[in-house]
């Protein structure tokens, strides 16, 4: 609904709306199309309303109005005498605003607009509460749809600063203080300047009935700053008047009565008879208080006289008040008891009005609702947060779910992988190892051989080569069994491995035959092997073998030529071993 955003605008720009409003009436007034021109006029009501233009405001209604019926528009005949009804509240006259409002609710109803009807309802509430009838007023409040106002920010303002202000009203301070507060947190969110203005008032003359003046100071102060910069003249004058109001309680008679000199013409001119009767009566507190009994009596004269038209019990209260402190004085005390009698009768009628047994029962009920309602909305946060909560759980368990199942597949595969790997190993290695003595094999030590050949070669290092066999070894299979044969043959692998230094091999052959591979050994120190071998195959007995048997062996040495193959190699060591044979066995014999 583009009006009830342009309410709030105005409420912001008010200057700006009744500029806008009036170009708009005059094309609408030449084009006749009187339903849009009906609507121009209430929001230009509105307008004048929150600038303070009272004056302006009556003329308005009534032209509005007469379009609206030519045009039959339900919706501007309702926000025209919603505007009305505020109109008459403000200054005073009741009966009108009463009648306002009931045709301010035939018309939301014929209009089908929900929001409008709650706003008319709530108004009429704020009607009875000006007239007195509180407990009228709270059961209005209290048959509202609550789901229907709280869907829309300006109706739960209304609903809330009405309702705190009547809690006020009977000295329910702090839950009045709440509602005003509620109403000012949302107006600041959603509504306008104005409408922020007059809660900050309001909040203001709940702290200063709950007697904090500094609050009270602070809040009048934000309201009177934001009257200013709207330009909202009635606005200014409400501020300076409570501002006053405070002033005098401090005694601080002269900053109050100027306050009050500049706010005074405001009232007037808009016709504000209620504030204009309570500065009055303002002022004359603060004459009483500088001892002015002149200009004291001639403002108790002209208060009395609007009050009379008022017809407001709160007002005769404090009007007999005044008047009964003016006497006393005077040191006329007959005259103050009579009026002091006077205020103490309407203070009861008040609080009558205000204590009322339905009165506090209702209050109990709405109460009630209005925390189950806040209950209701804090369960759902509640909800949408443990929501919340058990979505951000349930990512956190997915990601540590994803990171398991990664690792887990990662150790999976990786187990595979390395099985793969063992088996493969395993596999290579076993076909390296010679089964019998665990010793490298002929394709290993071979391999080895060729490697250690281009490794001299790179590394310019000696590499040397012997070739080993037993001395009639067929003679030990035949003569004490095959078994003690390959345990000669294991011996030798034992031995072999332990004489030999690391960067040195060995490796059989084949059948008793094998190869030792050595890196930067001399002459010597073949002879030194080829002896300590010896005799380390003969330092323990073979079991199968007679202790006294010797086991012997015959090997042939060889450095390494740069051009040397492994078949050139081996040949040379083959052929010298073949020699040590021939000369006898049981020797090495070494080659270049
Ligand atoms: N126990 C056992 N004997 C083997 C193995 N491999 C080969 N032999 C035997 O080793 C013997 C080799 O004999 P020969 O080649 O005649 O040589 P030798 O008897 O050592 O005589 P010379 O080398 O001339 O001193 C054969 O009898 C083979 O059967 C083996 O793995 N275990």
């Amino acid at each position: 609904q583009e009006w009830q955003q342009q309410r709030v605008d105005a409420s912001s720009n008010p200057d700006a709306w009744i500029k806008k409003t009036s170009e708009l009436i005059e094309k609408y007034d030449d084009q006749r199309q009187f339903e849009e021109l009906a609507m121009a006029y209430a929001l230009q009501v509105e307008a004048y309303r929150y600038s303070g233009h009272e004056s302006k405001v009556h003329a308005a209604i009534d032209e509005g109005l007469r379009f609206a019926e030519l045009a039959d528009s339900k919706i501007a005949k309702t926000l025209l005498r919603i505007n009305q009804t505020w109109y008459f509240l403000q200054r005073g006259q009741l009966r009108q605003a009463n009648t306002s409002i009931i045709y301010a609710i035939e018309n939301a109803k014929a209009s089908g607009n929900k929001d409008l009807q709650i706003e008319a309802d709530i108004l009429h509430a704020q009607v009875m509460q000006n007239t007195g009838d509180i407990a009228r007023a709270l059961q209005t409040l209290e048959q509202l749809n609550r789901n229907a106002y709280t869907a829309h920010p300006r109706l739960q303002v209304e609903f809330h600063a009405l309702i705190g202000s009547i809690y006020l009203d009977v000295g329910a301070n702090d839950i009045g203080l709440e509602h005003i507060q509620d109403a000012l947190d949302i107006s600041r969110e959603h509504l306008g300047q104005w409408d922020v203005s007059v809660l900050e008032y309001n909040l203001a003359t709940g702290y200063q009935a709950a007697g904090n003046d500094e609050k009270a100071r602070q809040h009048f102060e934000t309201a009177l700053e934001i009257s200013k910069a709207i330009n909202d003249d009635l606005g200014v004058a409400y501020a300076l008047f409570q501002m006053a109001s405070i002033d005098i309680e401090n005694e601080s008679y002269q900053q109050g009565l100027e306050r009050l000199n500049r706010a005074m013409p405001q009232f007037k001119s808009a016709g504000a008879h209620p504030m204009e009767a309570q500065s009055r009566l303002a002022m004359v507190s603060a004459y009483l208080g500088t001892n002015e009994l002149e200009n004291a009596l001639a403002e108790l004269e002209d208060a009395s006289s609007v009050i009379n038209t008022l017809a407001d019990d709160q007002l005769y209260q404090t009007l007999n008040e005044r008047w009964s402190e003016y006497y006393q004085s005077r040191e006329n005390y007959k005259a103050a008891l009579e009026h002091y009698k006077t205020s103490v009768s309407y203070m009861q009628k008040v609080r009558e009005q205000t204590q009322d047994k339905q009165v506090q029962e209702i209050m109990v009920r709405l109460e009630i609702k209005e925390q189950e309602t806040t209950n209701e909305l804090l369960k759902k946060e509640n909800q949408l947060q443990q929501l919340e909560l058990q979505e951000q759980q349930t990512s956190y368990y997915l990601l540590v779910w994803i990171i398991i199942s990664g690792l887990l597949v990662v150790i999976i595969v990786s187990a595979f992988l390395y099985q793969q790997w063992r088996a493969r190993k395993n596999f290579a290695e076993l076909a390296l190892k010679d089964d019998l003595t665990n010793a490298p094999n002929r394709r290993a030590i071979v391999r080895i051989c060729k490697k250690g050949l281009e490794q001299a070669r790179e590394q310019q290092r000696q590499l040397a080569l012997a070739v080993v066999d037993f001395d009639y070894f067929k003679a030990i299979n035949d003569q004490f069994g095959h078994d003690v044969g390959d345990r000669v043959l294991q011996r030798f692998a034992e031995v072999a491995k332990l004489s030999l230094r690391d960067q040195d091999n060995f490796g059989r052959l084949g059948g008793e035959e094998w190869l030792l591979v050595f890196f930067d050994v001399s002459k010597e120190d073949a002879k030194n092997i080829f002896e300590r071998i010896t005799q380390e195959m003969n330092s323990k007995p073979i079991s199968g073998l007679p202790e006294d048997y010797r086991i012997t062996f015959s090997m042939g040495f060889t450095n390494a030529h740069p051009e040397d193959s492994f078949d050139s190699l081996y040949k040379r060591a083959d052929d010298v071993l073949f020699e040590a044979k021939d000369k006898g066995r049981e020797r090495l014999i070494i080659t270049d």
